[in-house]
């Protein structure tokens, strides 16, 4: 008994030290952070959000949990609009310095070894403790993105398009004569997961529901629990974060058992050179690209699931977020049955001209839907600030005008305030679901529809930021706006959607805003 309690009271002791340690670390590193260039720079510059009260800087930080859009729009009033930077607390972790819509082009052409994104991402999904570290952020799957996916999407029109119907009759099982009452945000993360995964690795596993459940559990998961990491002080990560990622382990777990049947099938395959044996889809171009590596690491069947998996993180939350953004602004609006209207009338003559098949060309053609999707965009920002980087550069760096910005200052851009700027757009606070499609409605004399560049969906510029901008710029973003404006054409042609009240307000989460996930659609089949 004397052992077993010495070895007890050992433990504790141990324990107390460790945490006594671990504090005075924190401590002294706060005051060390307190003393270094970057909190020098920050004390220096303006901030907005502070009030002249106790604990002014740390209830700032409290209070940009939920209130960063208003800090946002007003910093962007009061410096952004004179070509000015200023200071946005940001609760847990680093704060931000926003830079105005002018400095934008500036920042995006400095190389990444002086201002650097992918750090900013890992850290947002606290990938230290999350996992997938070797991953996240780079690798094969993103030049996948970024070349095969992209360059021949118009082979996946038609699979897309058979998958979100049969996604639909499942999700919207809605009749003629009765309104059916859908979960908005679940039910589309449903249809845009199947669709989308049938591009990523095909039939078998795009109609997998134990597959597709867990990969969007395991990226709710992940982003969640990484929101709470994130909130945490840096001291408490180390004792709470390990536990907290483990249940959501098990999500990958099972996704790698369901897919690497499948991923042993194709790698044998592929690598006996039967190039026709092998589906085209982002798995095949993953296998490729792992054999022509020469890293046989890549060939992992394991790793090559975890691409997979991440490629659903970055893809089906993002999409499902705005599809559902797009439908409340759209059917919420005063003017949604106009807008409906003319969607339809855009959708039966583009597919009539076509043949009555959606291809990439048709879809090219659908410059309503392509508006009324960026549009909600605009209006319903998903993320308040974006263009995110971090200096990296040892001397920091200059944009012009007197702005120098020091090594490990963490930049950003602010989104909401841009998008509901005057002088980009007029009515700014009006969901005006044709604007971008007013130059571009009318056709040439020839019949054909006139192009006005830049107003599409998927141009970036320092005015429409949604997807960032330069070289950076989101590059699935040519696949999730031809998933998005099949899955907006195919509503419009088949069911009438109504609210079954006013627009529930989305919910802001520090940097982030999003639809509230009990928000509900009433849909039903068209007569
Ligand atoms: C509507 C849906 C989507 C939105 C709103 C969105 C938005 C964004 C934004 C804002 C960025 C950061 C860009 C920057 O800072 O300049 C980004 C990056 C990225 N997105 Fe998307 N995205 C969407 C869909 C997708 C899809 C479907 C994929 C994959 C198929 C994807 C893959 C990526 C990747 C890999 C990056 C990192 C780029 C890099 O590191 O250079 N996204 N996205």
């Amino acid at each position: 008994m004397d052992f077993l309690s010495n070895t007890h009271l050992s433990t504790g002791s141990v324990l107390g030290i460790c945490a006594g340690l671990y504090i005075t670390y924190s401590i002294l590193s706060a005051l060390l952070a307190a003393l270094s260039n970057q909190s020098r720079y920050l004390r220096s510059q303006p901030w907005v959000g502070i009030k002249a009260n106790w604990f002014a800087k740390f209830r700032s930080s409290l209070a940009s949990i939920t209130g960063t859009r208003d800090f946002v729009f007003e910093g962007y009033q009061n410096f952004s609009k004179n070509n000015k930077i200023f200071a946005l607390p940001s609760f847990a972790s680093k704060s931000w310095v926003m830079i105005p819509p002018t400095k934008i082009r500036e920042l995006l052409a400095k190389p990444d070894h002086e201002v650097d994104l992918r750090g900013v991402l890992k850290e947002l999904i606290a990938s230290y403790w999350t996992g997938d570290e070797d991953i996240a952020g780079s690798g094969i799957h993103l030049d996948v993105i970024r070349h095969q996916l992209t360059r021949k999407l118009e082979l996946f029109t038609a699979d897309i398009h058979t998958e979100l119907e049969q996604g639909f009759n499942e999700q919207w099982n809605a009749t003629k004569d009765e309104w059916l009452t859908v979960t908005a945000l679940e039910s589309s993360m449903m249809i845009v997961s199947r669709a989308a995964n049938r591009v990523f690795s095909g039939v078998e596993l795009c109609r997998n529901e134990e597959y597709l459940d867990r990969t969007r559990m395991y990226s709710s998961g992940l982003f969640a629990i990484a929101g709470l990491i994130n909130l945490m002080p840096l001291w408490l990560r180390p004792i709470l974060a390990p536990p907290m990622v483990i249940w959501n382990r098990r999500h990958q777990t099972v996704c790698k058992k369901t897919a690497v049947p499948e991923i042993e099938r194709r790698l044998k395959v592929i690598q006996s050179g039967d190039a026709k044996g092998a589906e085209t889809d982002a798995l095949t171009w993953i296998i490729e690209n792992a054999i022509n590596s020469r890293d046989p690491a890549e060939l992992n069947p394991d790793k090559i699931c975890r691409r997979l998996v991440r490629l659903n993180m970055v893809a089906i939350h993002t999409t499902s977020i705005t599809i559902t953004n797009v439908l409340l602004d759209l059917y919420s609006s005063p003017r949604a049955e106009d807008f409906v209207e003319g969607l339809r009338e855009e959708c039966s003559r583009v597919l009539a001209e076509h043949g009555g098949k959606w291809t990439k060309a048709a879809v090219n053609d659908l410059v309503r839907i392509d508006s009324t999707i960026k549009e909600s965009m605009r209006y319903s920002s998903l993320a308040i600030v974006g263009i995110m980087r971090e200096v990296v550069k040892e001397d920091g760096i200059d944009l012009g005008n007197g702005i120098h910005l020091p090594k490990g200052v963490r930049i950003g851009a602010p989104n909401v305030a841009i998008h509901r700027d005057p002088t980009y757009y007029p009515n700014p606070d009006e969901f005006d679901a044709f604007r971008f499609a007013k130059a571009r409605d009318s056709l040439d004399e020839k019949g054909q529809v006139l192009e006005k560049r830049g107003q599409n969906i998927v141009t970036t510029g320092e005015d429409f930021v949604a997807f960032g901008h330069g070289r950076h710029a989101c590059p699935g973003r040519f696949f999730a706006s031809q998933e998005m404006k099949l899955m907006l054409a195919y509503i419009v042609m088949n069911y009438d959607v109504k609210l079954p009240g006013p627009r529930p307000r989305n919910m802001d989460i520090k940097i982030n805003s999003v639809p509230p996930p009990k928000a509900q659609l009433m849909v039903r089949r068209r007569q």
